[in-house]
């Protein structure tokens, strides 16, 4: 398994007392598949995504990412693990008004020291395969909302991720173009093998996920996607 919560509880305070975010939650994503998170608002989505991102510890229970289990780290570690393993895109494309798309993605392989030419072949790699192979040298605000979603996704990719973690990556798109951002998504997790994570609001994207996972009241209850 790429990705791996084991009874994990994350609570809040809340007043007096402590608000029970995710209770008791196991979530396992094998390499090459996507799993959707789905559930009313307020139910826990995003905590799950911050707690299998590292971003937030949980009061107990276990989040081992490619194998390592995050228990007891320190901040340093848990960042490097983060920019070795994990992938996030967010709804929004948050890119770097100043800098070309290829440059938005070879920003990553800088950060984790890869050489400027090897990035440089990789980012345009991975641009051609979001489909934006002509659009390397162009600036965010010379692209369309969809094509900003893909260099997002692309960005994602740059460290080989085995973790990628989604939160509603089309509600900034219309149907057609959340479809089609969508199908990449899928492609993108089967071809490059990563342990998806997708939140999505949009029941039509269940019919593209391996598994379904919905959360009420920061409880899990999984069931199969209809793709297997
Ligand atoms: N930092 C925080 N401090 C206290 N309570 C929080 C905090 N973050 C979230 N909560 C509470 O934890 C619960 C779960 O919130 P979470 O954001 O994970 O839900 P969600 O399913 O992602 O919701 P949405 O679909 O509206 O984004 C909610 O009751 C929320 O009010």
């Amino acid at each position: 398994m790429s990705l791996e919560l084991t009874d994990v509880t994350l609570t809040y305070p809340d007043g007096d007392g402590r608000l029970t975010a995710l209770d008791a939650v196991s979530l396992a994503v094998p390499a090459g598949s996507m799993t959707a998170v789905i559930g009313p608002s307020g139910s826990g989505k995003s905590s799950l995504l911050a707690v299998a991102a590292t971003l937030i510890t949980p009061d107990s229970g276990r989040v081992v990412i490619d194998g390592t289990d995050t228990a007891g780290r320190s901040r340093a570690e848990l960042t490097a693990l983060r920019r070795k393993s994990i992938g996030t895109v967010f709804q929004q494309p948050n890119l770097l008004p100043s800098l070309t798309a290829a440059e938005q993605l070879q920003v990553m392989a800088h950060l984790d020291g890869r050489s400027p030419r090897k990035a440089r072949s990789r980012a345009l790699e991975l641009l051609a395969a979001v489909g934006l192979a002509d659009r390397a040298d162009r600036r965010p605000h010379q692209l369309s909302g969809g094509q900003r979603q893909r260099v997002n996704i692309a960005r994602a990719l740059m460290n080989e991720p085995a973790v990628l973690l989604v939160d509603e990556p089309t509600s900034a798109l219309d149907h057609e173009r959340g479809a089609a951002v969508l199908d990449l998504l899928t492609t993108l997790t089967h071809q490059r093998a990563t342990a998806t994570v997708l939140v999505t609001h949009d029941r039509a994207h269940l019919d593209a996920v391996d598994e379904v996972a919905e959360v009420r009241d920061g409880r899990l209850n999984s069931r199969l996607g209809s793709r297997t």
